[in-house]
């Protein structure tokens, strides 16, 4: 493609990219939920506690991710915050389990049970067909900050976004993805100073780690990550599915396995020959798969 044409495509993305029109898919309280062309958009919303979330706040964000993987129109979700906080103007991405809601054995909700259920949605986002973008607009800390670690990709406020891990501060330890995954991806040293020292790391200083894929000025951030969204959004559904879930697959073990065989189960049931399967069964006939198929 030549730079002019280039341009216009640009240019196209940047209109398209103006007329965000989020609309509401449903109301919730502690969090926010919009689709626009392809995008969901899932924020958290509570800023006046740092968006902590409590039990009411991890079943709705399974919700809405339920929602976003099930609906064929949509091939990405955006992991955002509302905000600022109103009590004094500071943005936050999240800062993890809401220690008000925290009782003897997890984080006690309206039905009095005690839960931990962040991780069923840490799974949720790990394993869906659709690409998540951690969008961080201040504050990631603990397990906050490990839910950035789990989603695909992570933009962050050049001005705002500090990233640091608490977890040690208050007894809890993501020993799965939050920690262990980290470490795969900014390395054993660095992942053992940000959960053994707990230090306020910048946007810049996350990117130079590897775990923040750009630094974008704050005013900028949602459209940045819409503008991502619709990149993505160009490529083959097929592709993208597999290629996460490929990338996924080593340090997943056996589930990692299972998820990416699934999806190469439903790529064969596609084809003729699983289609000769099921009707040879259906019609109480041998099947035929034909000759010279065994291609090399
Ligand atoms: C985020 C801070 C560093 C921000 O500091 P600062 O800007 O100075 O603001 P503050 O004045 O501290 O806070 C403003 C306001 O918000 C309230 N608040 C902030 N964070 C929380 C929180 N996590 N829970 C409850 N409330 C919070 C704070 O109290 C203030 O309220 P006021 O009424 O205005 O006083 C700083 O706030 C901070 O360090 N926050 C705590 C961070 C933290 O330790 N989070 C918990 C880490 S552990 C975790 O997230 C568990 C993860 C998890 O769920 C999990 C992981 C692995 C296995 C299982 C599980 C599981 O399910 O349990």
């Amino acid at each position: 493609m030549d730079s002019r044409k280039r341009k216009e495509k640009r240019s196209l993305k940047f209109i398209q990219m103006k007329n965000i029109e989020w609309k509401v898919a449903q109301e919730f309280e502690d969090i926010t939920y919009k689709k626009c062309n392809g995008v969901a958009r899932i924020a958290f919303n509570r800023p006046d506690v740092r968006n902590a979330f409590r039990p009411k706040t991890t079943s709705e964000l399974y919700k809405a991710f339920y929602d976003a993987q099930e609906d064929t129109s949509i091939g990405v979700v955006l992991l955002s915050a509302e905000g600022p906080s109103s009590k004094d103007g500071v943005y936050s991405f999240c800062s993890g389990g809401d220690q008000k809601a925290r009782g003897h054995q997890g984080y006690v909700g309206e039905d009095g049970m005690h839960r931990l259920n962040i991780l069923e949605v840490q799974r949720l986002i790990r394993f869906m067909t659709k690409v998540v973008i951690a969008v961080v607009p201040g504050w990631a800390v603990g397990g906050g900050h490990s839910l950035h670690v789990v989603c695909d990709l992570t933009l962050a406020s050049k001005e705002h976004a500090i990233f640091k891990q608490t977890d040690a501060d208050v007894t809890s330890f993501d020993g799965g993805y939050g920690s262990a995954y980290l470490a795969k991806m900014v390395g054993q040293k660095k992942a053992r100073e940000i959960f053994f020292l707990g230090r306020n790391y910048s946007a810049q200083d996350a990117y130079e780690m590897g775990m923040v894929n750009a630094v974008i000025p704050h005013d900028e951030l949602e459209d940045t990550a819409y503008e991502w969204a619709q990149e993505i959004l160009e490529k083959s559904p097929t592709s993208i599915k597999m290629l996460k879930f490929a990338m996924n697959l080593t340090d997943d073990g056996m589930v990692g396995q299972q998820v990416f065989a699934g999806e190469a189960t439903r790529l064969a049931y596609m084809t003729e020959e699983a289609k000769e399967g099921r009707n040879a069964f259906l019609e109480k006939r041998k099947p035929d798969f034909g000759k010279n198929k065994w291609i090399p």
